[in-house]
């Protein structure tokens, strides 16, 4: 491919040779290779302009800007938005991958990965092959590309389609987060469906967004660039996120006046197994049941179904999903002797905290055993919180390492019995994950209810620049088997 024919269709000002061909497209100059087009990205950190010397002299066929730059040996194409021109020149690299799949797009602030997994599970269930981009990563058959963002760089996001095109995938669903929305990464393609959550305060700040207008005013952007919109119209802000859209839309929720809605939710609870059942009604119905606890996964399964339906999937294979679907560390329950539920959930704020710990309640364990810590290098605020959710909700709480990065575990640690000591709920300190999750084995009584909360589906420990292994699953594993207690079938 010349730089002619990946030009075509994008507007853009070109000062040099376009029939050079093209080797590759590369955004970041150290990944620089004779024939690319290194594309410069103005970031957080750096303005990549900066490296578009170096990278011409690397042997970079074209560089891309969006502001001058003193000029360059190879050739220049001027373009307004170079985030946008990233996502536009892969698309055409790898093909238009999204052409040849059916494309699903889930934003919301909670239940994105949730969401993803039940849509992957039910249309896997119909035989249809299904990939997913995520926050946990990227997932093509067996195989798990571990990825840095929940939306990755536009770049990756077209590469990992074009894996799925060729590992035969019919469908793809990814997770479009606001920031990605913002900065480009899902441009280069129209999905043929949106999915919309729930909408509620988080990622205001810093490198996010500036306000709530802002960060809804992203993920209404999902609903500019998609066919058909599956909005959960029993949150208040689905009119705010559905603002300017562009494709049509059907709706799911409790009430009747859903195109799916739910009746008759029952929570299912048995030692190690907590999930929930409820009636299909509306566009498609029967009894379904998901064996993940919580009913705010009533409203991620109406969600995933509605999104089914329009593959025509039958309801057999929705149960069938819906029943065998697992999502790494959301409310994942891992198996273990002695007629407790333990299980390890992602919660790592206030409000997942206050959602998850709810929702387990009603399950009415014995006791409801809450383990966590916070990340270092972040507002204090959050420490405060957690603490009083857990002191509040659970029977007891034991407060421990997460990922410290460069503060002393024990100032996060004292930061969170500030918020504990507002509650009379009873806690414990043992700085040591390994320790803390050793613990709660070995104190837990039958019908407890544990969640290991924090970490979900990470698999490492982050202090002082060092990320250590530390997957709760492996560990859970070490600890019993130190015990002598590993059921027989591990
Ligand atoms: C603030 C932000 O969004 N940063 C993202 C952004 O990095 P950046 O542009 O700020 O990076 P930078 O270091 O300033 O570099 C700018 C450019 O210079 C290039 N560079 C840099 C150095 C050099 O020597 N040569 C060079 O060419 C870099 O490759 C890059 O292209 O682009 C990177 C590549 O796409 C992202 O990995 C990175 O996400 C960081 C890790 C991040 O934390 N992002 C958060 C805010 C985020 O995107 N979150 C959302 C939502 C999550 C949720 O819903 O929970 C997500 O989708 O993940
Ligand atoms: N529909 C929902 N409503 C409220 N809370 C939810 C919902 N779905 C999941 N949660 C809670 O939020 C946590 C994160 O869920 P999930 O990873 O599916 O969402 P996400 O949108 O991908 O979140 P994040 O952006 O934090 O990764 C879960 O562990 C659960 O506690």
């Amino acid at each position: 491919m010349t730089i002619k024919e990946l030009l075509e269709d994008m507007p853009c000002k070109v000062t040099g040779p376009v029939d050079t061909p093209v080797t590759g497209i590369v955004y970041d100059s150290r990944m620089v290779k004779p024939g690319c087009v290194f594309v410069c990205l103005v970031g957080s950190k750096t303005d990549s302009h900066v490296y578009a010397a170096q990278a011409a002299e690397g042997g970079a066929a074209a560089v891309v800007t969006q502001h001058d730059i003193a000029p360059v040996s190879c050739t220049e194409i001027r373009v307004e938005d170079t985030r946008k021109a990233l996502a536009l020149l892969s698309a055409a690299w790898f093909g238009h991958p999204a052409e040849k799949l059916k494309v699903i797009g889930v934003t919301g602030t909670k239940g994105k990965t949730t969401s993803t997994y039940m849509i992957h599970s039910i249309l896997e269930a119909a035989g249809i092959t299904t990939g997913i981009i995520g926050t946990i990563g990227t997932v093509i058959g067996s195989q798990l590309i571990k990825t840095n963002n929940t939306t990755p760089e536009s770049y990756d996001i077209q590469k990992f389609m074009r894996m799925m095109v060729d590992a035969g995938c019919r469908a793809c669903v990814l997770e479009a987060s606001s920031i990605g929305l913002r900065d480009h990464r899902v441009d280069g393609f129209t999905f043929d469906i949106g999915l919309f959550t729930n909408f509620s305060e988080d990622h205001i700040g810093g490198l996010e967004h500036k306000d709530m207008a802002e960060y809804m005013a992203c993920k209404a952007m999902l609903f500019q660039k998609c066919r058909l919109g599956v909005i959960n119209i029993d949150d208040e802000n689905w009119k705010g996120i559905t603002a300017g859209h562009t494709c049509e839309l059907t709706s799911y929720g409790f009430g009747s006046e859903a195109k799916l809605h739910a009746e008759n939710p029952e929570l299912v609870s048995q030692p190690g197994y907590l999930g929930i059942a409820f009636d299909l009604c509306g566009s498609m119905q029967g009894r379904v049941r998901i064996d993940i606890s919580g009913k705010f996964n009533v409203y991620n399964a109406l969600g995933a179904v509605a999104v089914c339906q329009q593959f025509g999937v039958a309801l057999d294979n929705v149960r069938k999903g819906l029943d065998t679907v697992k999502v790494k560390g959301r409310v994942e329950p891992v198996e273990v002797p002695g007629g407790y539920t333990l299980l390890i959930d992602y919660a790592h704020n206030a409000v997942s905290m206050e959602n998850i710990l709810t929702t387990l309640r009603e399950y009415h364990p014995n006791r409801l055993i809450c383990m966590f810590g916070a990340g270092g290098n972040r507002p204090k605020l959050r420490r405060y919180e957690m603490g009083e959710v857990s002191g509040k909700l659970a029977d007891l709480s034991v407060i421990t390492a997460d990922n410290s990065r460069y503060e002393d575990v024990m100032d996060i640690l004292a930061d969170i019995e500030v918020g504990l000591k507002k509650t009379t709920g009873k806690y414990i300190v043992v700085p040591d994950r390994k320790q803390a999750i050793k613990y709660c084995i070995d104190n837990a009584q039958k019908g407890d209810v544990v969640v290991l909360a924090g970490k979900g589906h990470e698999d490492y420990q982050e202090i002082k620049g060092v990320k250590y292994p530390f997957d709760e699953r492996d560990v859970i594993h070490d600890i019993l088997q130190e015990e002598g207690k590993l059921p027989a079938e591990y």
